[in-house]
């Protein structure tokens, strides 16, 4: 048989695999290729298996759950006692749930909150310890923050969060790094940083006025404005707002929908749209952790802290 074109892919194959194996008698040939066969379809079987498993439940842990079905790997802040603050242990839960899910066999991976909140952003009882005094992790929380925001500049493949109730700090930022954000009208979006002496992070001093402008960043990351779901739809930090009612049935029929697109052409067009901006993204994440780090104005920060944890106790005096 001559040599097929580098076009005939499947004959070309065959003849390679066959041209390698040089003269064998015909019937070792044909018992090497029913066990072949006979151990890829056990192995495929066992994989298949797995992988079954691992669509009806990828990873439990208590204040992040992780589900995965219809394509679809769930993250859902899990803690609405306390409006789903997002602790230590969570953002640790968060890294490791984003790597398992850019490698399983769901197609997009979605955001969300148990409860009335989206999430109400960083735990502000991180930084204070057993006694209730406030302690000075700034290092070990930059540390934290900058692989936390690392995550989702990497995160490979389609990235939605479904926005059911209002989000504050982080909860919001780092939507500048998703790439679709639905949003229920009962949703607010808050990034108190200057109430609170932070600075904003999530590399949203570079994404927020690259989507909504200078002016209407500073709005937000300078001087705390709330914004509704309809103001942040405006400025191009919402895809789209649905009317509470019907809120969770139409964007999780919208997501079964987009689940079923090609995954390999989505996750290459993703690479291609982040691709120019990845560098600048480490950058600016890198910068907001070292200026954390080094020039966080500590005694101001410490205030607000105490004004927040001490609120209650203050409005009963
Ligand atoms: C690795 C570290 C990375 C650092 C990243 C930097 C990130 C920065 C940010 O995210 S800044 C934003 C921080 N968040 C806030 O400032 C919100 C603080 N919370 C509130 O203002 C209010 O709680 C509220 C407006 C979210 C809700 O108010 P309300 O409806 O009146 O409910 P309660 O205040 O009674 O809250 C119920 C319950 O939840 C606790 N809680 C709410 N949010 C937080 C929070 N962010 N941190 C810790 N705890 C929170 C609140 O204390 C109540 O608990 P209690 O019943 O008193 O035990």
């Amino acid at each position: 048989m001559p040599k097929p074109g580098m076009f005939n892919f499947v004959n070309k194959a065959t003849w390679d695999a066959r041209n390698a194996l040089g003269s064998l008698p015909k019937e070792t040939d044909r018992k090497n290729y029913v066990d072949l066969v006979s151990s890829l379809s056990s192995s495929s079987e066992a994989l298949s298996q797995g992988k079954r498993g691992a669509d009806e439940k990828a990873q439990e842990s208590k204040d992040i759950l992780v589900t995965s079905e219809d394509g679809i790997t769930k993250i859902t802040f899990n803690r609405p006692t306390k409006k789903n603050a997002i602790s230590f242990q969570m953002y640790l839960d968060i890294m490791h749930a984003l790597k398992n899910a850019s490698t399983d066999n769901s197609v997009i991976t979605v955001f969300t909150g148990t409860g009335d909140y989206y999430s109400s952003g960083n735990d502000l009882k991180n930084l204070i310890n057993d006694a209730g005094e406030i302690q000075d992790v700034v290092a070990t929380s930059t540390k934290i923050l900058r692989e936390f925001v690392n995550c989702f500049i990497d995160f490979p493949k389609p990235l939605v969060a479904v926005v059911n109730g209002p989000a504050v700090g982080i909860a919001v930022t780092i939507l500048a790094l998703f790439d679709a954000v639905f949003a229920s009208d009962r949703a607010t979006f808050h990034t108190p940083f200057s109430q609170l002496s932070q600075f904003p992070e999530a590399c949203s001093t570079y994404m927020f006025p690259k989507i909504m402008g200078p002016t209407k960043a500073a709005e937000m990351l300078l001087f705390g404005k709330k914004l509704t779901a309809r103001e942040a739809w405006a400025q191009g930090l919402v895809t789209e707002v649905f009317p509470e009612s019907t809120f969770e049935t139409e964007v999780w029929t919208r997501l079964k929908t987009y689940a079923k697109l090609p995954p390999n052409v989505m996750r290459i067009s993703k690479e291609l749209i982040r691709k120019h901006e990845k560098q600048k993204l480490y950058t600016v994440n890198a910068e907001k952790c070292a200026a954390a780090l080094e020039r966080m104005p500590r005694e101001e920060y410490a205030k607000a802290l105490r004004n927040f944890l001490f609120r209650k106790a203050k409005a009963k005096l």
